[in-house]
């Protein structure tokens, strides 16, 4: 009993503005992800900016409406395919890498074998449009709605099931997430890697159900395309182009699986709505945006602009990859570049050259240009394919803060020398 509080301190500071910012965050994504379905679709006759409110609004007085939001063949499909990512986990070989240290001194191990669940996916995928044609994989897009509501129920569910399982004997709580106030611990997570056996349910839910679903939406983006204008020849090159980029940087992240084991949300964050709902319905319905948008608003780029955005996902993706690569190659105890670093009181250390001596976040730049390149394919008709890239700048400059506050109480007065060093949090000589 003494040792309890201990372990598991109570949380005295808030973040996201305390309890009134995790409720309208809770409600607020789920109806964003409609908001953005119903304010830009080929159901509501596109997407013009000064309809979308009172397009919206209208519709919420009507029953038949909301029963709209309801697809039992999507919910039942949704369920199949969260029931693969399971069993994948489970079954398909996969070597067991271990995370960092926990505050209890112990340390997890992961089974690494989200790459190969990605390419069962894509080949029992690709298999099927083979056979079966474009026609056969159009349905994520002909019932997207159904597969948001499915994916959201899915998330309270899970957020559900976990904040209740955290109370536990013996749980590890986040140390951010113990609050006692309900709305809060539920949102941001209370238990920080809760899992069955050696079912890790946070580091799953990362990068699995949601994170390959994005790429099978984007697929089947494609395939409603095709079907429209009479096959795959026909697919316009805007589209391709989002699906090569948005593709590439997901195969990146899975193939990279144990990279994650030193993220913010893995070592910091406990596994709440806000996680759940990130995973499972953020990213594979609002990530995809921009590939929905042009099944209905074919937009040809033509080669000047194919280049141009080419060598501005080109430009992002070296910096993401070339900056994430020196951290994590470093922190597994390798130097290839031979890069400066200092030590800290605490033994860790912190590289001072390359990418991170220029700025503190660099892996960050690269990513928020990436995000305007897979946007820069929809044109400029709407700006709400450019939602993404507002919202992911927004998401990143809070994540800096909050990892710069982690660092400060992890390493004290070293961060404030590693701030000295480099002053600039993700833009060099900018921001
Ligand atoms: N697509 C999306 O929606 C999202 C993408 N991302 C991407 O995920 C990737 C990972 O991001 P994230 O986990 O937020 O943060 P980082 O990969 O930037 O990791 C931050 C951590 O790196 C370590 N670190 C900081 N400075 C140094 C240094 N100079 N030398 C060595 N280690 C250092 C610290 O941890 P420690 O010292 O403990 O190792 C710090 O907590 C990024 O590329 C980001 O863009 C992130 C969020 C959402
Ligand atoms: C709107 C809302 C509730 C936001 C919560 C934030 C989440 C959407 C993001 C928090 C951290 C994320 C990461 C990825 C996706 C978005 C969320 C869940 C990520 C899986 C994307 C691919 C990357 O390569 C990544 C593996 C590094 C990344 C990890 C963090």
């Amino acid at each position: 009993m003494e040792k309890q509080p201990l372990l598991n301190p109570r949380t005295t500071s808030y973040e996201f503005l305390g309890p009134p910012g995790a409720l309208l965050i809770t409600l607020g994504v789920p109806s964003l992800t409609y908001g953005l379905y119903f304010g830009c679709s080929e159901e509501s006759g596109g997407c013009p900016p000064k309809l979308v409110l009172s397009r919206i609004f209208l519709s919420l007085a009507d029953p038949e409406w909301w029963k709209g939001l309801w697809d039992a063949q999507a919910a039942l499909i949704y369920l199949a395919w969260y029931t693969f990512c399971i069993v994948s986990w489970a079954i398909l070989p996969g070597e067991r890498v271990e995370g960092t240290t926990l505050r209890t001194g112990a340390k997890k191990t992961y089974k690494i074998n989200a790459f190969s669940t990605f390419s069962l996916a894509l080949s029992l995928t690709l298999g099927g449009i083979y056979l079966y044609g474009p026609q056969s994989f159009t349905f994520l897009y002909d019932k997207f709605v159904g597969f948001v509501t499915a994916a959201i129920i899915a998330s309270v569910c899970q957020a559900t099931f976990c904040y209740a399982f955290s109370f536990r004997p013996g749980s590890l709580l986040a140390l951010g997430g113990n609050t006692g106030n309900f709305v809060y611990d539920f949102f941001i997570g209370r238990e920080l890697n809760p899992s069955i056996g050696s079912f890790d349910i946070k580091t799953f839910h990362e990068i699995r159900p949601g994170l390959i679903l994005w790429a099978l939406v984007d697929i089947s983006m494609v395939c409603a395309q095709a079907t429209r204008r009479g096959g795959f020849g026909k697919v316009t090159d805007s589209l391709w182009l989002v699906l090569l980029f948005q593709g590439g940087y997901i195969t990146d992240s899975l193939y990279n699986e144990s990279d994650i084991f030193r993220q913010m949300d893995i070592t910091t964050d406990g596994f709440g709505f806000m996680l759940a709902v990130g995973d499972l319905t953020w990213v594979p319905f609002v990530y995809s945006l921009q590939a929905r948008y042009l099944v209905f608003n074919p937009v040809e780029l033509g080669p000047v602009w194919i280049a141009a955005i080419v060598l501005f996902n080109a430009a992002g993706l070296y910096i993401f990859r070339t900056a994430n690569s020196e951290k994590n190659d470093f922190r597994r105890g390798a130097n290839p570049k031979n890069l400066e670093f200092f030590t800290t009181e605490s033994g860790t250390k912190l590289l001072t050259s390359g990418w991170w001596g220029a700025s503190r976040h660099p892996n960050y730049l690269g990513d928020i240009l990436m995000a305007l390149a897979w946007s820069l394919p929809t044109g400029f008709d709407t700006p709400i394919t450019y939602f993404y890239v507002v919202y992911f700048a927004g998401l990143l400059i809070h994540r800096q803060r909050r990892d710069d506050e982690n660092c400060k109480r992890k390493y004290g007065k070293d961060w404030k020398k590693y701030m000295e060093l480099v002053p600039y949090r993700i833009i060099p000589y900018v921001y």
